[in-house]
């Protein structure tokens, strides 16, 4: 099965989305979509008249914030989404982490920084998403989950992927896990797109992260991408749509 995530720069150009969602469509085995929507939130919270505040590629989310990016990523987002892929023909069910406890969470502590309400996962229902595809539905996940005490939280979309895929691996389910983004793959100089780097290892990973080759959000996609391979899921790969369509992009490989 494939789980399959697209990232803010992808959304906001009406173009790609559609490209991106022509491609879930097609997909004749099991997959499941989560989404972010960072830069729209940015947009949103900019237009309001408030800074957003991103540390690491995780955002700062104060309660003001919690609630726009619960009205866009939970509501917008996800139901256009699902609306676009109904029209494909696609099954499409959303869902936030709340619903049918898709996705538990807990507050992340504070330490240097106090991330608000930014949430670590806890547990995937895996076996609510088995029953979704068994039941021929696709999942559209975004990146808003709970604490189980009333407590919604914002959870960086690139985590929900990896640890959704780990879940389904878990499971028992060949997971193949795709991060489609704007860039053709994790670049060695962000201005030349024929940069790519083709295969990472946690070694080279590491020596690139010292160089300042990668940075910003491309570190919590990485992070996660390594946990997802170190955790059973077959085959993880970075790229833009047509990369990833090619079978191009950048690979990860576990220790
Ligand atoms: N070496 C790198 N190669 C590619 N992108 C990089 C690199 N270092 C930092 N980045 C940044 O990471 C961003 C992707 O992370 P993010 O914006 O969180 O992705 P997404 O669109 O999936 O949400 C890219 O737009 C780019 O600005
Ligand atoms: C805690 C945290 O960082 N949450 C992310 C969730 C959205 C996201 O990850 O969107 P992209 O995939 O478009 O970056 C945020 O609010 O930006």
């Amino acid at each position: 099965m494939i789980v399959y995530k697209i990232g803010g720069n992808v959304i906001n150009n009406p173009a790609t989305l559609h490209e991106a969602l022509d491609y879930v469509a097609a997909q004749v085995e099991p997959a499941i979509l989560v989404h972010g929507g960072g830069r729209r939130a940015n947009q949103l919270i900019t237009e309001m008249g408030r800074q957003p505040v991103m540390v690491d590629g995780r955002r700062v989310t104060d309660h003001a914030t919690l609630e726009i990016v619960t009205m866009v990523y939970a509501g917008s987002i996800n139901k256009d989404i699902v609306a676009q892929l109904q029209a494909r023909g696609s099954n499409a069910i959303g869902l936030s982490g709340a619903d049918g406890n898709a996705i538990l969470a807990r507050k992340r502590p504070v330490g240097a920084i106090d991330y608000g309400f930014a949430g670590d996962v806890l547990g995937v229902n895996a076996p609510l998403l088995d029953g979704l595809l068994r039941l021929g539905l696709r999942p559209v996940l975004c990146p808003i989950t709970h604490d189980a005490h009333g407590q919604l939280l914002n959870t960086n979309a690139d985590t929900i992927a990896n640890e959704v895929a780990k879940a389904m691996a878990a499971l028992e389910h060949d997971v193949s896990l795709q991060y489609c983004f704007e860039l053709p793959g994790v670049l060695r100089d962000i201005n030349d797109h024929d940069s790519v780097i083709r295969t990472l290892n946690p070694d080279s990973y590491a020596a690139y992260r010292e160089e300042g080759v990668i940075s910003a959000g491309m570190i919590p996609k990485l992070d996660n991408a390594f946990a997802a391979i170190a955790a059973g899921v077959r085959e993880v790969v970075i790229g833009s749509l047509s990369a990833l369509r090619a079978g191009e992009g950048t690979r990860i490989h576990g220790a």
